[in-house]
């Protein structure tokens, strides 16, 4: 469905936890039909140096996407590990939480500005939750982002306006937003999501 849709970039979440966890097998064959049609991407929480490396041998994803308590450092130490791009994941709330991702601005090759999730959540990521787009507009910073948090097909259209002339903005990542249950992708919203997005 994301590839019908025209999605430049297909995401894979190595979270048992999450209710679109899928096993490495799963991603590798999964993978396979968007190999060269989208950018592969493995979301890990802070995963060890054996999981990046099973992953990096079995999926071979174009980017990481770091969405735990990576540090800078451990980032970098991914980067280099993985061979591949990485994205780091940026919980936002407040202007105060930008400043946080000059240190990894440095070491990574994009950022992705999401909702912090709330207390006591059990996912870092996806959970529906949108941020005042605004903070990003007054200090991304001018390395490339992405925004992600509470998107979905009625809001992408603006959210994508607001940020299109702050440098350094370069998408949009959506996950339970175009879906119909939790973990339950729905092609008709997916379709809706990359439409208004490029609209
Ligand atoms: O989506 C998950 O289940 C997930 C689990 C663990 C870490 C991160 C996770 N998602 C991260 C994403 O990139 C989501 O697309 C992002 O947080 C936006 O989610 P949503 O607000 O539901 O669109």
């Amino acid at each position: 469905a994301a590839l019908a849709a025209g999605a430049d970039m297909v995401g894979f979440v190595f979270f048992p936890k999450s209710p679109r966890n899928v096993s490495l097998a799963e991603a590798v064959t999964l993978a396979g039909f968007v190999r060269g049609r989208a950018e592969i991407v493995a979301l890990t929480v802070d995963a060890d140096d054996a999981a990046i490396a099973a992953i990096r041998d079995r999926l071979k994803p174009d980017w990481f996407q770091l969405h735990g308590k990576e540090t800078p450092e451990r980032a970098a130490a991914i980067r280099r590990l993985a061979g591949t791009q990485v994205m780091k994941a940026i919980g936002v709330s407040e202007p105060a939480d930008l400043a946080r991702h000059a240190p990894y601005a440095a070491v990574v090759d994009r950022l992705l500005f999401d909702a912090k999730p709330p207390k006591g959540a059990v996912l870092p990521g996806g959970n529906g939750i949108a941020f005042d787009w605004d903070i990003l507009a007054a200090g991304a910073g001018g390395r490339p982002f992405m925004l992600s948090g509470g998107l979905d097909p009625d809001n992408v259209g603006t959210a994508v306006a607001r940020l299109t002339d702050v440098p350094g903005f370069v998408g949009v990542d959506v996950s339970s937003g175009v879906e119909s249950a939790p973990g339950e992708k729905d092609a008709g919203r997916i379709a809706a999501f990359v439409a208004a997005a490029r609209a």
